[in-house]
């Protein structure tokens, strides 16, 4: 690695940022070389990034897309950019509310949600693979598997091998490191492979990786970004974004701000009624909308700006 490839004076080589080790970043380069950057603590890149290097500096190249989430203290920290898909992952005994969030989430940000439905193998998940089927096929891509036997994984490959960089997000212990790993056969290759380097700090240090996958899409490996703050999402994000909402694409609310409750001249209660949105889901809704108010009111007494 490194020193096949000529530097010309004056000419900025583009590439991706693949890993991050605080004091550097390795670069993918459209050559297929990679090379370690070094860049200042706190430089706010991230994986994912496009970059172009001239020598030893670097410069970051416009977002498509930024992925963040939120500290304890209501700190906004950025996970990736550029994504374009993200996994929601659930299994049995994920908590209800989950995915309807981290969808809002996921389009907030402009990335296309698609649900994993994990532990496949398990009787538990026969239940909730019909419920979230019941709810959600139709709006957005569902994969029902099993990370563990392999089963159901297929469909899931082919769908990121569309050319989707993506990540997973999920509660603790749906299984995304396990999925990671099935889907990412050189990740613990990788691993062994990065060891002879001599970077200080750099097995601690690391935010999160980007891996291209064998048949095609990359998956980026996001360490600490399961659920935290993914789901802190806005009363206007909901309103906006609410899985099932989707038909109000073509019909407005007569406000713009509209919470969709009991203002005057709301599509959604009148998509509700003509039956184009279902009771349920719009009931569903509400229970999540108080939940979001309540959230935001807290986060503004505490300051927490968005
Ligand atoms: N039965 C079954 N168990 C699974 C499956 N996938 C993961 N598990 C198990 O679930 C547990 C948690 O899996 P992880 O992959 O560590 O889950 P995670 O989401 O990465 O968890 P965190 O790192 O805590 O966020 C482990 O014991 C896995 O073996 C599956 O498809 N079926
Ligand atoms: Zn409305």
């Amino acid at each position: 690695m490194g020193n096949k490839h000529q530097h010309g004076k004056g000419l900025a080589e583009q590439g991706l940022i693949v890993s991050h080790f605080g004091v550097a970043v390795e670069v993918l380069f459209e050559t297929g070389e990679r090379r370690m950057v070094k860049v200042k603590r706190n430089s706010g890149h991230v994986v994912g990034d496009g970059v172009t290097v001239l020598g030893e500096v670097l410069h970051r190249l416009p977002r498509r897309t930024e992925l963040s989430r939120r500290d304890a203290r209501g700190g906004i920290h950025l996970v990736a950019a550029n994504l374009d898909v993200l996994g929601v992952v659930l299994a049995p005994g994920t908590p209800s509310g989950f995915l309807d969030r981290a969808i809002v989430a996921a389009r907030t940000a402009g990335l296309a949600p698609f649900v994993v439905l994990n532990k496949c193998d398990l009787p538990e998940a026969l239940e909730l693979g019909r419920v979230i089927g019941s709810v959600y096929d139709g709006i957005l891509p569902l994969f029902p598997l099993s990370a563990v036997t392999g089963a159901g994984i297929e469909p899931l490959r082919d769908f990121l091998s569309q050319g989707h960089r993506g990540a997973f997000v999920g509660t603790t212990g749906v299984g995304k490191s396990s999925l990671m790993n099935a889907l990412c056969p050189e990740l613990n290759l990788k691993v062994g492979a990065l060891s002879d380097y001599n970077w200080t700090g750099r097995h601690t240090t690391t935010v999160s990786s980007l891996h291209a996958l064998p048949g095609g899409g990359e998956l980026v490996d996001t360490p600490g970004f399961r659920d935290f703050g993914l789901v802190d999402i806005t009363v206007q994000e909901l309103a906006a974004w609410f899985p099932g909402f989707e038909s109000l694409q073509d019909h407005r609310c007569r406000f713009n701000d509209c919470r969709h409750r009991q203002e005057p001249g709301c599509a959604v209660r009148d998509e509700v009624t003509s039956g184009g949105i279902s009771e349920e889901r719009y009931q569903t809704y509400l229970v999540l909308l108080g939940e979001v108010e309540a959230l935001e009111e807290e986060a503004l007494r505490r300051n927490w700006k968005k």
